[in-house]
């Protein structure tokens, strides 16, 4: 067969700009195809406008009377909020255009693209061929079966951030990542909020942690109902959710915040015999479908939905395709962190997944906020971080707190085996900063050891020596 590229990439979101610019760097001939926005998901309804717009609304939220100073009420102009999400976008785009990875070496094609056979894909009227395709099409919202949805305008993170109102009342359908994001964000720059969720709230993450983000959201003022939506009713503007236990629930906006259905029909998978898991691409642990030549990365195949997952799975396959190597994801510390305020966190197995994994090894080391200095002095002592030990090995931990997200990289070395609580314990700490907390909880694995009975001998040994001299 004559082949066109050494590699073809389809969608140019986080997975697959990741996986053809990596190949490209590497020097081999790359063709990547997208037939939307260059950047895909996070950069044009993800990640970028939802924490643009957090950003907004915790200016909004700031106002009142705290730490001696009072904020007048926030004035909400909401084409300004607008602009501002969309000038975030455009400050991001250039670092996912065409331009750019054309700059590093990619063919990049505007267009649809669809597989016909196993090593060919049609664009644009061509036909490509390669020894290797990465598959990166991302995934859509799951929009659930509910009775009247079809007749009634609602929201999802695809027309969201283009709205030209502040919402009066929003009522949200999901309690995941994106529904408590958007349920706090939007409360915060004035509307009225309903937030529907039948199961548990951000049900992935350690429920202590969560306990604190429901709080602060009720006292932010968010409605919770726990109840599944069975019907919806209305128009623009008044839009009714009929609960499956009898209640109602009244609203001007309705945002769906279900979760994410993969992208996986309509491009060919089915007729060359790419299988399907139960929510998106199959693949193994090097992320390859089965047509071991055909790799599938990111929010399409079966697994965890996140950019800097897309990412790393992207740099995975440039390994492996680049350097013949097998290279396998490894997600033992995988992090994540969900943007409210204060923000929840997570890292490697939660307390119950560790207990249900290691059983009476596991010990649970936990310090609140109120006792680290820098949260004292800013009143911002809500929330804890909880440290997951097998041992004296970190396996996991949940942080709620202001800017939880940005205490997670050493957990992530110390998951990873690249440095220990012996390390972390013994750091030097700039003083005051919530990194305290870290080295607070990592020391207290070794407290035991350090203060235990041989130092103390020692300790006791040499004390008398010098009041005998
Ligand atoms: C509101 C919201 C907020 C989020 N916030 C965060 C966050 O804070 N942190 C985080 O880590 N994650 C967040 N996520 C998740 C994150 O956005 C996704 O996990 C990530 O964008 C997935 O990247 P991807 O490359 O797999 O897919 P996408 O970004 O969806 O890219 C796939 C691309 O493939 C293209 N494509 C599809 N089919 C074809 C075809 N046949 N031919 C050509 N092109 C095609 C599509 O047009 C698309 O551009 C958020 C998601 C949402 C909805
Ligand atoms: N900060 C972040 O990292 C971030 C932010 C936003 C989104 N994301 C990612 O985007 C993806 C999508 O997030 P999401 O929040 O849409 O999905 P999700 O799967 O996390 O949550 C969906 C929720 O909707 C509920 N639900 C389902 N049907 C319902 C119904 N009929 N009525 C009421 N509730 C119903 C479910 O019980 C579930 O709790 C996730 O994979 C997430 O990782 C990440």
């Amino acid at each position: 067969m004559a082949y066109t590229h050494d590699v073809i990439v389809i969608g140019a979101g986080a997975a697959g700009l990741t996986a053809a610019g990596g190949c490209a760097l590497f020097g081999l001939e790359v063709a990547l195809i997208e037939r939307a926005e260059m950047g895909g998901e996070c950069l044009n309804n993800g990640c970028v406008p939802s924490k643009a717009l957090i950003a907004a609304s915790r200016r909004a939220g700031a106002a009142g009377s705290a730490l001696g100073v009072h904020l007048p009420a926030p004035v909400v102009d909401w084409a300004a909020v607008h602009a501002h999400i969309h000038g975030a976008i455009a400050a991001i785009a250039p670092h996912d255009s065409q331009g750019r990875f054309e700059g590093m070496g990619c063919e990049v094609i505007r267009g649809d693209a669809r597989l016909t056979d196993p090593h060919s894909v049609a664009v644009n009227g061509r036909t490509l061929c390669a020894p290797r395709i990465v598959l990166a099409t991302g995934s859509e919202p799951a929009v659930p079966p509910i009775p009247g949805l079809a007749d009634v305008p609602y929201l999802t993170n695809e027309n969201l951030f283009a709205l030209t109102e502040l919402p009066g009342h929003l009522v949200v359908l999901g309690g995941g990542a994106v529904g408590m994001e958007m349920a706090q964000a939007f409360r915060k720059l004035g509307s009225q909020v309903t937030l529907v969720e039948p199961g548990q709230l951000l049900a992935r993450d350690d429920r202590d942690s969560v306990a604190v983000v429901e709080a602060a959201m009720r006292a932010d003022g968010v409605a919770f109902v726990t109840d599944k939506a069975a019907r919806v009713s209305g128009k623009a503007g008044a839009i009714t959710v009929t609960l499956a236990g009898g209640g109602q629930v009244q609203g001007t906006h309705l945002l769906l915040a279900t979760g994410r259905r993969a992208r996986v029909a309509g491009y060919g998978l089915e007729q060359i015999g790419v299988k399907l898991g139960d929510n998106g691409i199959a693949v193994d642990a090097r992320r390859r479908t089965s047509l071991k030549h055909i790799y599938a990365i990111g929010d399409c195949r079966d697994g965890p939905r996140l950019t800097h997952v897309a990412g790393q799975e992207g740099s995975n396959v440039v390994l492996e395709i680049c350097t013949g190597l097998p290279t396998k994801v490894d997600w033992r510390a995988l992090p994540w962190c969900t943007y409210t305020l204060p923000e929840v966190a997570q890292i490697g197995l939660t307390e119950a997944q560790a207990r249900e994994q290691f059983g009476d090894a596991v010990t649970v080391q936990r310090e609140g906020f109120d006792h680290i200095d820098r949260a004292v002095a800013e009143g911002e002592t809500a929330g804890h971080m909880k440290l997951v030990l097998k041992g004296r090995k970190v396996v996991g931990a949940s942080i709620v707190g202001d800017n939880a997200g940005e205490l997670l990289l050493p957990l992530w070395q110390a998951i990873t085996g690249k440095t220990g609580t012996f390390a972390l314990g013994g750091a030097i700490v700039a003083y005051p900063t919530r990194s305290d907390v870290t080295k607070a909880l990592a020391f207290k694995a070794w407290e035991p050891t350090v203060f235990g009975k041989w130092p103390k001998k020692w300790a006791g040994l040499l004390a008398s020596l010098r009041r005998r001299s």
